[in-house]
């Protein structure tokens, strides 16, 4: 038994949408992904869908399963800064942080110490808008929590991280990566190896029939169906070599930027 980390996200159903939750192989956690970086690292879940940077603070323990992330080549969609000024006047003001997220989090400080040379000050608080701006003057938000912000119109600078990050490096952005800790290949490989050909195969399974995902989509949230079209369009769920270059790049950036304490090496299973 495999018990794998459930993303409950729009973003996320490419994944989940065909993979059968019930299989006698797999146990499925529901959790944002800070919930499932923290259940992967003290081995609540054996696997999920991590945010790339909790991958860089356990890069040596961990390993990758290719061809999977959720990745996009510039405009994301639903991960979004919210801002009562121009990002370049953030400069000592407050920036209210998500406590659902670590790689936009960290995306975040990069573009603004890094490439925009401002550095505010943060809070780190539950994904509520209102909320947050009552406290601070932007705000980071992701998956869904960003697209019903968004769709809501607020009256406010809205940065898409995406683009941004595709602005100043010219790379395609990867939030996250399903990983699993290598230890557990030593006992339990052949059971790795058939989650990962569900995963595979879910995948797939979805990106024929992206409709119904639409469909599911705007029952959950609303919006128009070509509002969920050009979602998706966005997307990349595998990890190919461009993708690996950009993660690479998020990665040294981290490093350099003191955010991570090692400089991480990508290691993947099953090796191609
Ligand atoms: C694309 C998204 O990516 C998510 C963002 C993550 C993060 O910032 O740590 C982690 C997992 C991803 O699924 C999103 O939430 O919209």
């Amino acid at each position: 038994m495999i018990r794998i980390g459930h993303n409950p996200n729009t973003n996320m159903l490419p994944m989940f949408f065909f993979l059968q939750k019930d299989h006698p192989l797999l146990e499925a956690v529901t959790a944002e992904p800070t919930g499932h970086n923290a259940m992967l690292a003290d081995g609540r879940i054996d696997m999920a869908p991590i945010s790339a940077f909790s991958y860089g603070e356990h890069w040596k323990e961990y390993a990758i399963l290719p061809n999977l992330s959720v990745s996009t080549k510039g405009r994301v969609g639903s991960i979004l800064i919210f801002s009562k000024v121009p990002l370049k006047d953030l400069h000592g003001l407050t920036v209210a942080l998500t406590d659902t997220s670590a790689t936009s989090v960290n995306l975040t400080k990069i573009l603004l110490h890094h490439f925009n040379e401002v550095v505010p000050n943060y809070l780190t608080m539950s994904a509520n808008l209102q909320e947050m701006f009552a406290k601070a003057d932007a705000a980071l938000l992701i998956g869904d929590a960003a697209i019903q912000a968004a769709l809501l119109h607020p009256d406010c600078y809205i940065y898409d991280l995406g683009e941004e990050w595709l602005k100043y490096t010219g790379c395609s952005m990867t939030y996250a990566v399903w990983a699993f800790p290598k230890k557990l290949l030593t006992e339990r490989k052949q059971e790795i190896q058939a989650i990962y050909q569900l995963l595979l195969e879910a995948k797939a399974k979805a990106l024929c029939h992206i409709e119904n995902i639409i469909e599911t989509c705007q029952a959950m949230l609303g919006g128009t169906q070509d509002f969920w079209r050009d979602y998706f369009t966005q997307f990349n769920y595998g990890l190919d070599h461009s993708f690996v270059l950009g993660l690479n790049k998020y990665l040294d950036l981290c490093f350099e930027q003191n955010l991570l304490s090692s400089r991480p090496v990508l290691e993947f299973w099953p090796k191609e």
